[in-house]
């Protein structure tokens, strides 16, 4: 059908446009050349490019599906009219980048992949309408994606997690009946962005913990000016971060932590340095690190101080800095925050534990630092940084994405760092226990290097619920339990992750046992489509490939089991992995290489 005739078909759809849309008939066409024949329309070259009926009291259900052959459409607009029904379904609109519906009655729900595949979408206007349920998390991968509007609407639950790369430069989701912890991907946005939602709380509204009394401000005082005495003003801040709220989480550089902090940590650590280190002998203990590795060089805690500081990430779990030491590597600085029930003892064994693995599949701590109140774990600096960046920030930071060669080199180097967790710390259910795409580091050979395993006893169980991701597991999210399979389907999770280039958090809708995961998703495409719809384009799919991927992909569903019993163990999934080929009939495996690894990567 031709351009005239999609549009006459969508203006039957519509109500109550009197004599308004008159210019509309069949014998004009919308558009000559640049110029519009059509009131509303928006011509480029004698082809449609925009639909834009605004103020004028429209009614009825607009059918989109008509507009879907319109080849050039870009923009959409029906704002301020009475347009009513449920959302009008646009993912065919594949070349669509802005989308206005502010000021109608729609409601119902948004289905969660509803903005899939949209990829020039940039602005979204959905204000004060009725729409009702979930934000969609399709929404938060849009990589183009820089205003939305949500507010005056009905939706409930959380914000969901933006991507840490989003380039958000408005977001309004006011006066909803929006929920819980406002993700740091967005809260650096107004708080105007998302006032009238009563139980939405932290920055950039008030704090998710609940105020303190007036005595334990008193008391908190009296111990951190005492703190301030003994190890200096650095500590203080780290404690002043510690009785705050969860603020900012990893990835992205919210403003509350920015640099102007980070010369102040530097500036406030050399004052407390020159004060400390002449006068108080035993107070220098205190500042001691302990080594795990004598093959390091070592440096103390001071030297660490005045190095100049940077921070990597802030979630609620732990803050990470990086620090170049002067005339020293540049190490990371890990500074965990639930980690309050451990005594000295349990801690001290069991860092000494972690620091006698070695894989070239591991980054293990090179240092730690006890206090009640205060843990610290030095690791060296990967310069390659995480996957997760590589797998979802390369856009952004120009970077080449990753093929298939090297992503099935990471998978099978996560799968031999993993098996050797578990075949050296047994005793643990969960031997890594927080396995996600930034806790896996890249060499400069792209040999994964994964982090942050092992910790699973030292954390507050109470806390380690809302932040491992081994209780986002099935087992754990229907029956309260994690077993020895819970690292597999993490790991399942990480292969989809690799393979589809989707964030998994993204996927998650709240709710016991009602989450959608990266999984089930994919389980959901059938096979015939998972060339189109499911691999990584980015990846270079090639034909004498595609079998072999397919064979990956169907080994993390089988990790992703959510029947545990039915879910394979971790060494026949580690088996399986090592069995996939770079290319379909390949007698060797090619990438195994352990080679150029433990280089562990300090830039000095
Ligand atoms: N040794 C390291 N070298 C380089 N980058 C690192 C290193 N350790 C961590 N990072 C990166 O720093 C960022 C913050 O890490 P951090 O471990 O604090 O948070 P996270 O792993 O994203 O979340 P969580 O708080 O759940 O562990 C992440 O992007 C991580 O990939």
């Amino acid at each position: 059908a031709s351009d005239l005739e999609l549009l006459l078909k969508m203006k039957e759809s519509l109500e109550n446009y009197g004599s308004s849309l008159d210019s509309w008939n069949s014998t004009t066409p919308p558009c000559t050349d640049g110029h519009a024949n059509w009131r509303g329309i928006l011509c480029y070259e004698g082809k449609v490019w925009g639909v834009k009926l605004e103020n004028m009291g429209l009614q009825g259900l607009i059918d989109i599906d008509s507009l879907k052959a319109l080849p050039y459409l870009r923009t959409l607009s029906f704002m301020n009219n009475s347009l009513e029904g449920p959302w009008p379904e646009i993912h065919n609109l594949v070349g669509l980048k802005s989308i206005y519906l502010s000021n109608n009655k729609f409601s119902g729900e948004i289905p969660y992949r509803a903005f899939e595949g949209l990829k020039w979408l940039k602005k979204v206007y959905l204000s004060n309408n009725q729409f009702s349920g979930y934000v969609p998390t399709s929404l938060t991968v849009l990589p183009r994606l820089i205003e939305l509007r949500l507010d005056g609407n009905e939706f409930t639950g959380a914000i969901p997690r933006f991507h840490p790369l989003n380039r958000l430069r408005l977001f309004n989701v006011a006066n909803n009946q929006l929920q819980g912890q406002i993700p740091s991907t967005v809260n650096r946005m107004p708080a105007s962005s998302f006032a009238g939602n009563e139980r939405l709380c932290g920055a950039p509204l008030e704090s998710c913990t609940s105020k303190p009394s007036t005595a334990s401000v008193v008391g908190a005082v009296v111990v951190v000016c005492l703190a301030v005495l003994v190890i200096g003003i650095v500590v203080l801040m780290i404690h002043k971060k510690q009785n705050g709220a969860c603020a900012a989480k990893l990835g992205n550089p919210p403003s509350s932590i920015g640099k102007g902090r980070l010369r102040d940590v530097g500036d406030e650590s050399r004052r407390s340095a020159g004060s400390m280190s002449s006068t108080d002998t035993r107070k220098a203990e205190h500042l001691r690190l302990s080594f795990l590795r004598d093959d390091r060089e070592m440096f103390d805690l001071q030297e660490l101080l005045r190095a100049s500081a940077e921070i990597l990430g802030s979630g609620c779990f732990s803050s990470s800095y990086k620090a170049a030491l002067v005339n020293g590597p540049t190490i990371v600085v890990k500074r965990f925050k639930q980690m309050n029930n451990v005594g000295k003892e349990e801690f001290q064994e069991h860092m000494r534990r972690l620091g006698r693995l070695s894989h070239p599949n591991l980054l293990p701590p090179v240092a730690y630092y006890y206090r009640r109140e205060e843990k610290l774990v030095v690791t060296d600096y990967v310069r390659n940084g995480s996957l997760a960046v590589r797998l979802h920030g390369h856009q952004s930071l120009g970077e080449p994405s990753l093929e298939w060669p090297i992503r099935l080199k990471i998978v099978k180097g996560i799968a031999k760092g993993l098996e050797y967790l578990y075949r050296d710390m047994p005793s643990l259910i969960a031997p890594h226990g927080n396995l996600k795409s930034s806790n896996v580091l890249l060499s400069e050979s792209f040999e994964p290097l994964l982090t942050d395993y092992g910790l699973v006893p030292m954390i507050n169980q109470e806390l380690a619920q809302d932040i491992m991701v081994i209780y986002k597991s099935p087992e754990y999210l229907q029956q309260g339990r994690i077993t020895k399979k819970t690292d597999v389907w993490c790991l399942g999770i990480l292969i989809l992750e690799i393979l589809t280039g989707k964030f998994p958090a993204n996927f998650l809708q709240k709710g016991k046992g009602s989450e959608v995961s990266l999984a089930s998703w994919v389980d959901s495409v059938v096979p015939e489509e998972w060339t189109n719809a499911v691999f990584d384009q980015e990846m270079g799919t090639t034909k004498n490939s595609e079998g072999e991927m397919e064979k990956l992909l169907k080994i993390a569903l089988n990790c992703c089991e959510a029947d545990v019993d039915k879910r394979w163990d971790l060494k026949e999934a580690v088996e399986k992995i090592l069995e996939v080929k770079e290319r379909d009939g390949d007698q060797e495996i090619f990438l195994t290489s352990y080679a150029s690894d433990a280089e562990l990567i300090s830039s000095t």
